[in-house]
């Protein structure tokens, strides 16, 4: 193999690594196709719309999960080759680790903002993280085409927000390819080319690992410094296991193998690696023979937020459903699960996930894939707990919440929430955090119309169906950014339901003491309605340790049955409602009694009921 230094120097001048940014639907993936396009990557008559979403479901949705390399040419105004390597990355906020992944790989990021929305929350929250990471920011004002363009405005917005000359911003329409060709220039004026030695010994990032059947586990990979490849021994460094490896290239945007990959590069590495647990993200890959002294500092690792017990309808695939997460996992850092066991629902597994959105993806990616009717309990978030003799667990199932009389202290987890809003909302918004337990924080004025208000809230409050409830009550207007800062002291206690007398682990859910009748009386009226009637009355019962706070009655079975299922808006959590209801009637017997998902699902409706009552 020719490996002539001066070459590779001169190659690695006219590289270019860099992601794109941007809050969710500012035209990120639209931008992405139209560079893929003008760099004939793919040619337009085998181009899918949004080629770089790979995954059908992210097509569907029109959301970008996992983040995706490709190797681009481009030959610039100057005459020369430059190399392009473009990270996707997801703009959802569930997905905000998956940013800080990519960018750990770059040197650039393009920050595409909307002509007509202008900065929102996440914007900001991403155009940081690029700044955290030291990358040259290229400002992009997409969708100048739209009659409610307002660039000019934007461009000052960027510049007082976040503090970085938008003067040159390019203006773009990936709608029409106006701009594009600046923007490809802009690429290389603008990105720094990679530096890193190639002569030194290879030390390598993994910022993604990806499970194929055919090629085991292949590293996505940010080469620092030296060179690898084929017939190399790599070492990974956390856990100082070798493999051989057996391939390494780009994507462009199919696997294409290379030569080598070399500092700078951005591409994959395969070595016969069987499992992607082995293979951390955030690890350092070297060579085993000639390994580099210092591993690089990882990134921050994916933490799930929100947790729910997944069961199949039928027992008997409890296997399957154990093989098939393995599987998800393989390609999706983000999830975790264990097994657990129900009572009311035999084996199944407790699930994390990022957010609800994450929820649905992995429980249609299941159901889809593998083929599995699933039971989903309702989502909980993770609670600290110290007990009367001294111990701390952690929670995550409400079913496993100590009884209260051997609790000292419950914790629950707080976000920091940023509610980026034109003033006219401010009001609303605080009603609405203030309703949600929120505890001010503080309020700046962005400009002369926009507010970044900061709360406090529990997490709790804010997965079910605040950012729906936000957006309902600010016309839309609102953007939401938020992290998990601490846990803090609650009073928190744990609602156990009863059918036909029997506790019904599965439906126990945890609840403030102030909203605890309240959500009580929704929860058995809720149960009332979409349990279906038998030919005996079941009664269904609400109670905080031995206290009976709610009671209902399901009726023995007649044949004008016809079940009142909530309709409702048309927001997510409605959505996930539909296709339970939309889908076969999964049901699983308890006792004698049959339970539908929706029942599993009743929590989501009681925050709703709680806010319709208070907003009537
Ligand atoms: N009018 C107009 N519409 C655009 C333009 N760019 C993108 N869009 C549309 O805006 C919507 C969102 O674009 P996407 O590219 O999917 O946005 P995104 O930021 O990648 O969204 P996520 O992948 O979900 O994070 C789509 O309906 C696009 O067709 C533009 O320049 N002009």
């Amino acid at each position: 193999m020719d490996l002539d230094l001066d070459k590779l120097k001169e190659r690695q001048k006219r590289i270019r690594n860099f992601s794109i940014v941007a809050h969710i639907d500012h035209g990120k993936s639209t931008i992405a196709d139209r560079i893929l396009e003008k760099t004939h990557t793919v040619s337009k008559r085998d181009m899918k719309a949004q080629i770089l979403d790979d995954l059908d479901l992210e097509r569907e949705r029109g959301i970008t999960i996992k983040l995706n390399a490709v190797e681009l040419e481009y030959t610039a105004k100057d005459g020369k080759d430059y190399i392009f390597h473009l990270i996707d990355t997801p703009g959802h906020v569930d997905f905000s680790y998956e940013v800080s992944r990519s960018l750990a790989a770059c040197e650039g990021a393009l920050l595409v903002v909307d002509a007509a929305q202008g900065v929102e929350a996440q914007t900001l929250a991403n155009a940081y993280l690029a700044i955290d990471n030291d990358l040259e920011i290229v400002p992009v004002i997409n969708k100048v085409d739209l009659p409610s363009a307002q660039p000019e405005k934007v461009q000052e917005e960027i510049e007082e927000m976040i503090g970085i000359d938008a003067s040159d911003s390019v203006m773009t329409s990936a709608k029409t390819g106006l701009g594009i060709d600046e923007l490809l220039e802009r690429i290389v004026s603008d990105v720094p080319a990679p530096e890193g030695d190639i002569t030194k010994p290879l030390k390598a990032l993994i910022f993604d690992s990806v499970y194929d059947s055919y090629r085991g586990v292949v590293l996505n990979v940010r080469v620092r410094e030296g060179l690898v490849k084929v017939g190399d021994t790599i070492e990974l460094m956390s856990n100082k296991k070798t493999f051989e490896v057996t391939d390494v290239g780009v994507m462009s945007p199919k696997a294409v193998s290379r030569d080598y990959l070399m500092a700078g590069d951005v591409g994959y590495i395969t070595a016969s690696i069987k499992s992607v647990v082995e293979t951390q993200v955030g690890d350092t890959v070297t060579l085993a023979d000639n390994p580099t002294d210092e591993p690089l500092t990882g990134y921050r690792k994916s933490t799930p937020m929100v947790y729910a017990g997944m069961y199949p309808v039928d027992n008997g695939k409890y296997e399957d459903l154990h093989e098939a997460l393995e599987k998800l996992k393989l390609n999706d850092a983000a999830l975790e699960y264990e097994p657990e066991t129900s009572q009311a629902l035999g084996f199944g597994f407790r699930v994390g996930f990022l957010g609800l959105l994450h929820m649905d993806v992995v429980q249609e990616r299941l159901e889809r894939e593998f083929n599995l009717d699933l039971i989903i309990t309702s989502p909980s978030v993770d609670y600290h707990v110290t007990t009367t003799s001294g111990e701390e667990i952690v929670v995550d199932n409400p079913a496993e919440l100590p009884d209260a009389s051997e609790i000292k202290e419950v914790r629950e987890p707080y976000v920091r929430a940023e509610i980026m809003v034109p003033e006219d909302f401010v009001g609303p918004v605080m009603e609405l955090c203030q309703r949600k337990r929120g505890q001010f924080v503080t309020m700046d004025y962005l400009d002369k119309y926009r507010v970044n208000v900061i709360y406090k809230l529990p997490l709790l409050e804010i997965i079910f169906d605040f950012f729906d409830d936000l957006k309902s009550n600010t016309k839309g207007y609102a953007s939401l950014d938020y992290r998990v800062e601490e846990y803090e002291p609650s009073e928190l206690v744990k609602m156990d339901i009863l059918l036909n007398g029997e506790s019904v682990d599965a439906l126990s859910f945890i609840v403030h003491k102030d909203f605890a009748y309240q959500r009580g009386r929704d929860i058995v009226s809720r149960l009332k309605e979409v349990i279906p009637r038998q030919m005996f009355e079941i009664p269904v019962q609400a109670a905080i340790g031995n206290k009976i706070v709610a009671r209902a009655t399901v009726k023995a079975y007649r044949k004008d049955v016809t079940a009142k299922l909530y309709g409702g808006d048309r927001t997510r959590r409605d959505k996930l409602l539909n296709k339970q209801k939309a889908g076969k009637k999964r049901m699983k017997e308890v006792g004698k009694v049959s339970i539908p998902q929706e029942a599993f699902m009743s929590v989501l409706n009681l925050n709703k009921g709680q806010t319709d009552d208070s907003g009537k």
